[in-house]
């Protein structure tokens, strides 16, 4: 009867009610609240038992007539839930929290009254050598001792200094990669980039990339000339040259600070401070220091004894030890948090970068971080950002591979096939990339995007599945770990010895032609039992096949204490006196290898023959 019930209730079709009318009720619990249940994921038997003023034996009792066995702790889905509720006369509600699941999506709408100033975040790009790494050690050394901490300061991403009272927020990694990197995950970390070009060098390619990333992310820039105690320094060139990149400087009628400055030996270094408050304060940076912490991770690492360490940056609100927080698709609570002084903090603020421990896994740089009010919600949307991630990553799966390559050419998804080589020697990695560069299958090419020598590794791995590109091992080979990690990135990895079939493999793929792919299927196993010398021929191995069956034209491999000792033909197969074509199980037989004499009693014969498969 339940069961009739339960069936007619369609997916989608929530209004229509039903009742399971064997189900005791009290009538007068019906009336509770205004007949809607409000719930949220991951909501208990017990709980909703509570919620609809019924007991948990009830609850269980609907659902045992379901055909559904629970406990009064039992989580209960959108159906269980729906079903339990209709039963009993409530509406149901699901109460969404799934926005905080992509807590990164969420549009933050503080109160204009809780917002105050925050400190600017910087980072500091520009050419080679033109002195970022100086600069912010020059700074941070120059400047941290003002803080009450006077000693060495913990290397942790970023660091933050005092200037006339007013604090600068600096992210250490220099170099528009860093930046790009996180701009490419999302993370809109800095307030103010510090473009630094060297006044005996001027502007570099390096220097136009900066500028172009900078200006692309919409950050105001502050120039910095370095290097102007140096003889040959020309500011004045400096200024001319970055104003063709569109950085006028103020004093020409645009709207660009440019300092003067050595990093080496601190000139100008506090005036191109007293510049970032300047410029920070035009920009009107505010925060809410008063609601829940979010912000992205600077840098995430694995510490031997204190496990997965992030150092995040508070963008808005506060964190503090102790939070409930997710990171990423990791989760769990602030247990430790280090200033950028080695200090310990109970609070940090907005712009304020930390370094916590407590996380179940290990964050990237750039993903986004926000706490929680409860751990039960952390956990929640922790593990549902983890399952979307596996399903992202699943996606991912169908990287690149040689099966599907021509499908995706016809789709024109593909209009180069990006591979890397790795290669036992320098010569064949060059030959192995010039062979595969003349590749033209009707205007489909092949770029090799790394080509060097060495076994193939993890590095290789992720090359690979950031650039959907297929890994070629020439006479090298991966290690466990390594297939492992390519099998969960979906990386196909290729392995030849002979430049002009791999050619031929790729060329096939691109035309949607490759040969079936050939399937080893191991035929038997013989074991020797007497090794008879016979000086002409060699070695006989005299052996008893213990299961299926041993072919005179099959593969062998020979297989000692668990170990492959030489894998290669038959030169014979013998039953008795007569050539054999094939001895099954519970024969004895005696074989002779091609090519092979050393053997001994107790090893074992495998036969293995080649079966073409299906591709996919
Ligand atoms: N004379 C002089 N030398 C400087 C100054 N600033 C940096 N240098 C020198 O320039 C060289 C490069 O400086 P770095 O700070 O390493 O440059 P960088 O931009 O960080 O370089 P990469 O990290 O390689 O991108 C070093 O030898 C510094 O000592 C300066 O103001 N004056």
């Amino acid at each position: 009867m339940a069961k009739k019930n339960t069936s007619t209730k369609k997916k989608g079709n929530h209004h229509k009610k039903k009742l399971i009318s064997n189900i005791p009720q009290k009538k007068e619990e019906k009336k509770l609240g205004d007949g809607i249940i409000e719930y949220e994921d991951g909501i208990t038997v017990g709980e909703l038992a509570e919620m609809i003023g019924q007991t948990p034996a009830n609850v269980i009792k609907v659902l045992f007539m379901l055909g559904t066995m629970v406990t009064i702790n039992s989580s209960l889905n959108d159906e269980q839930v729906e079903l339990i509720c209709l039963e009993y006369g409530y509406e149901v509600k699901k109460k969404v929290i799934v926005s905080e699941i992509n807590f990164e999506d969420i549009e933050i709408i503080d109160d204009e009254a809780d917002l105050v100033g925050r400190p600017p975040v910087v980072t500091i790009m520009g050419h080679v050598d033109h002195g970022k790494t100086t600069l912010l050690d020059y700074i941070r050394k120059s400047r941290v001792a003002e803080g009450e901490f006077g000693g060495i300061t913990q290397h942790i991403g970023a660091y933050q200094v005092e200037v006339n009272g007013k604090k600068i927020t600096f992210l250490d990694t220099p170099g528009h990669e860093a930046f790009t990197a996180m701009r490419a995950r999302g993370a809109q970390l800095t307030d103010i980039v510090i473009i630094v070009v060297a006044a005996d060098d001027g502007v570099m390619p390096q220097t136009k990339e900066a500028v172009d990333h900078a200006l692309a992310a919409g950050v105001p820039i502050v120039v910095a000339i370095n290097k102007i105690d140096k003889e040959g320094a020309d500011p004045e060139r400096i200024k001319g040259e970055m104003s063709e990149l569109g950085l006028m400087p103020e004093e020409w009628g645009g709207d660009t600070v440019y300092c003067n400055i050595s990093a080496k030996k601190g000139i100008g270094i506090q005036e191109l401070l007293e510049t970032l408050t300047v410029v920070a304060e035009l920009a009107d940076l505010k925060a809410n220091p008063k609601r829940y912490a979010y912000g992205s991770v600077v840098e995430g690492r694995l510490d031997k004894g204190r496990g997965p360490v992030a150092t995040l940056l508070v963008q808005n609100g506060t964190l503090r030890a102790g939070d409930p927080i997710v990171v990423g698709t990791a989760f769990g609570r602030v247990r430790q948090m280090l200033g950028d002084h080695g200090k310990e903090l109970k609070e940090a603020g907005p712009s304020t970068p930390v370094e916590i421990t407590g996380l179940n896994d290990v964050p990237v740089a750039g993903d986004k971080f926000m706490a929680f009010e409860t751990e039960k919600m952390a956990r929640h949307v922790g593990e549902e950002r983890q399952k979307a991630k596996q399903e992202q990553d699943r996606g991912v799966s169908s990287a690149m591979s040689l099966d599907d390559l021509f499908n995706q050419i016809k789709e024109g998804q593909v209009a180069h096939l990006n591979i890397i080589v790795k290669a036992d020697v320098n010569g064949t990695a060059e030959a192995v990339k010039g062979s595969l560069e003349k590749i033209d299958i009707d205007g489909v090419r092949v770029n090799v995007i790394r080509s060097t020598v060495g076994a193939i590794s993890e590095s290789d791995v992720l090359l690979a599945s950031a650039s959907k590109a297929i890994i070629y091992g020439f006479n090298v080979r991966p290690d466990a770990n390594v297939r492992r990690k390519a099998e969960e990135e979906g990386v196909e990895i290729r392995l030849h010895n002979i430049i002009y079939k791999m050619v031929e493999e790729i060329e096939a793929a691109m035309r949607g032609m490759l040969a079936p792919e050939l399937e080893e299927v191991v035929t038997g196993q013989a074991e020797i039992r007497q090794v008879i010398k016979v000086s002409k021929i060699g070695n006989i191995a005299g052996s008893y096949v213990t299961d299926g069956y041993i072919r005179r034209d099959c593969g062998i491999r020979l297989i000692r204490d668990g170990v492959v000792i030489y894998e290669g033909k038959l030169a014979s197969l013998k039953r008795f006196k007569d050539d054999a074509k094939e001895v099954s199980a519970g024969y004895e037989c005696g074989m002779t290898i091609e090519n092979y004499n050393d053997i001994k009693e107790g090893d074992i014969i495998e036969g293995f023959i080649m079966e073409e498969v299906e591709r996919k």
